[in-house]
């Protein structure tokens, strides 16, 4: 029995229980510039937390998903960190990029038991996406593995107390 974790006690992404984790990060390179703020606040949070990355990068947020699901499939990850940029346009494309994605990632994340952070902006304009993956600004990328880091933490203190 897990004992009722407070907010303010919940483990931390720096978590000793974190070294060595390991973390598929899955990028979307739509926007290569906005990418790049984003894999660099993941990838530093990541560091961080003493835990140990791997990068995989598809064309655009709607093929995140599956890449997600071939990927822990085939290897051994601890928890995923999702990164990409949807920007609205002209079309209600943006709703099925932008719901789709997430929606999938919530599914994956809750049936397989697997920590996920989602770092996929859902923007009016650009401006708003380099405000948000900008390491220095928002740095939604680095938040976002900062979320999967908890949630593994917690995950892992959940099943040191299940073996006691
Ligand atoms: N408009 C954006 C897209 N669109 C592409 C889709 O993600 C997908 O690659 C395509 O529909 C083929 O399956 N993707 C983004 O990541 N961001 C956008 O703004
Ligand atoms: C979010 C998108 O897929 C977007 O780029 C599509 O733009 P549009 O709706 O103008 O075709």
């Amino acid at each position: 029995m897990v004992a009722h974790t407070r907010a303010d006690s919940a483990p931390k992404p720096t978590d000793p229980a974190l070294a060595g984790a390991r973390i598929l990060v899955v990028e979307a390179r739509y926007y290569d510039a906005i990418a790049d703020e984003l894999l660099a606040g993941a990838l530093a949070a990541i560091a961080a937390a003493d835990a140990q990355a791997t990068v995989v990068t598809v064309p655009g947020a709607l093929e995140i998903p599956a890449a997600v699901a071939i990927l822990l499939d085939a290897g051994s990850y601890d928890a995923v960190v999702a990164l990409g940029c949807v920007i609205r346009g002209e079309t209600g494309h943006y709703d099925i990029v932008a719901g789709e994605s997430a929606r999938a990632l919530m599914d994956l994340s809750v049936q397989r038991r697997v920590p996920l952070g989602n770092g996929i902006l859902t923007v009016e304009t650009e401006a708003q996406a380099l405000a948000r993956a900008r390491v220095a600004e928002m740095n939604k990328g680095g938040g976002a593995a900062e979320a999967a880091l908890g949630v593994l933490a917690l995950k892992r203190a959940a099943e040191s107390a299940r073996t006691r």
